[in-house]
């Protein structure tokens, strides 16, 4: 498992130099994901120059000044049990020196920062469901470590039962796999096995998955519940191949109108793994604010009128939609492949439908992760398909269904 992030070479294309370059040796930490826009022209310079030294608060369109003490204090806590929002890229000042300075010193023996997800999105560019302004990503970028806020905790409910160990239901389910006449190799879960990465237990589920076994996976449902946000998608830049190319004075008519191809593609924000995963392991919940047909209705109208590219909804049933726009996890940015890795699945977990990925292959480290959207129910414009594959459709058909 990759725990920190990689930040490849920035491609050769420059990218539009709408923001000031940043001072030698400055950084920039990411801490949650958005989704920006992709501006075709230079974005008009109505950003005032902050002050020295000054922090901006990115909340949609609006640039806040920092206040005084921590960085973001004003934004009151989630209710408990609304999910976590993604809402706002919050973008730490640009020091003179190390930004690390302007971070609170982890405190002596405090436990590092918890390791990344099983899955780390990588940023080629992308569009967001919301406008707001370009965030240049240079070379020099580095992401920091995430602190974890402390956890709010709900009151134990003595009532209840204490909820079983991971160890015990892996027990559990060991037993019942054995008792299904499954060979001994099988009844052996992954991350239990010598030298497995502890962390697995908590990030993916093994084989095979009971409804038990789907609805467990603490760190995720922390997330949601106790109203903190998650943690912040780690970026990465791919460099194309192709760039290298042009660079060499190979490119033809032909050959640039395969770059703006590739370029197209290069914008798409795309998930990676960061663990090798087996084939049918689970993988990741696909979550997000559960509306119904008339808000999804809405919302699809706002953001075609907005421009919007990128869609991250997905209809389950009837007045059941998932949308992962405003609210969700690393699965929103699953893309489309028709040559696909994994498989998106309905479940009924204790009377609920929620949805999974599983994987439908062997996946290596670093590969990208997809799903087929045309056999899912996603939705926005049809749209070229950029996937690449031997076999690709040529788009998408995203169209909602019933
Ligand atoms: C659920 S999002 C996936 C993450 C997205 N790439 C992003 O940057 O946020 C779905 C959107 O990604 C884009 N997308 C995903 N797969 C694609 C593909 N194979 N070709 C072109 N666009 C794709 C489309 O704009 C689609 O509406």
């Amino acid at each position: 498992m990759i725990n920190s992030p990689r930040i490849l070479p920035r491609p050769r294309r420059r990218l539009p130099a709408a923001r000031p370059p940043l001072p030698r040796g400055a950084e920039t930490v990411i801490t949650s994901p958005r989704i920006l826009p992709r501006p075709r022209r230079r974005l008009p310079a109505a950003r005032p120059p902050l002050p020295r030294g000054a922090a901006a608060v990115i909340d949609s369109l609006r640039i806040l000044p920092r206040p005084r003490g921590r960085l973001s204090p004003a934004r009151p806590p989630l209710p408990r049990g609304a999910a976590a929002v993604i809402t706002s890229p919050r973008i730490l000042p640009r020091p003179r020196r190390r930004l690390s300075a302007a971070l609170p010193p982890r405190p002596r023996g405090a436990a590092a920062p918890p390791p990344a997800a099983a899955v780390a999105v990588t940023d080629e560019g992308g569009v967001g469901p919301r406008r707001s302004f370009r965030i240049s990503l240079r070379p020099r970028v580095r992401v920091v470590p995430w602190v974890k806020p402390p956890v709010a905790r709900k009151p134990k409910d003595p009532a209840k039962s204490p909820r079983p160990s991971i160890e015990a239901l892996a027990a559990e389910w060991a037993k019942e796999k054995a008792a299904s006449g499954a060979p001994e190799e099988e009844c052996v879960l992954p991350f239990l096995q010598k030298g497995a990465p502890k962390k697995e237990a908590f990030r993916r589920l093994p084989l095979p998955h009971t409804f038990q076994e789907f609805s467990i996976d603490p760190i995720k449902k922390e997330e949601l519940d106790n109203g903190t946000e998650p943690p912040p998608y780690k970026i990465k830049i791919i460099p194309t191949g192709l760039y290298w190319l042009a660079a060499l004075g190979l490119v033809t008519a032909q050959m640039s109108a395969l770059t703006n191809h590739f370029a197209e593609r290069k914008r798409l924000r795309s998930l990676r793994a960061l663990e090798a995963i087996e084939k049918d392991d689970f993988v990741i919940e696909f979550v997000g604010e559960v509306i119904d047909d008339e808000t999804c209705e809405e919302r699809l109208e706002d953001m075609r009128r907005r421009g919007d590219k990128n869609f991250y909804m997905c209809k389950v049933k009837k007045d059941f939609v998932i949308d992962a726009t405003f609210k969700g996890n690393d699965c929103r940015f699953f893309n489309h492949s028709c040559e696909p890795n994994c498989q998106l699945q309905k479940w009924q977990v204790n009377g609920k439908t929620r949805l999974g990925v599983f994987a439908s292959k062997a996946i290596e480290v670093g590969e990208p992760l997809t799903y087929d959207y045309r056999f899912e129910q996603h939705f926005g414009p049809e749209i070229e398909c950029f996937c690449g594959a031997q076999n690709c459709q040529g788009n998408m058909s995203v169209s909602g269904k019933d």
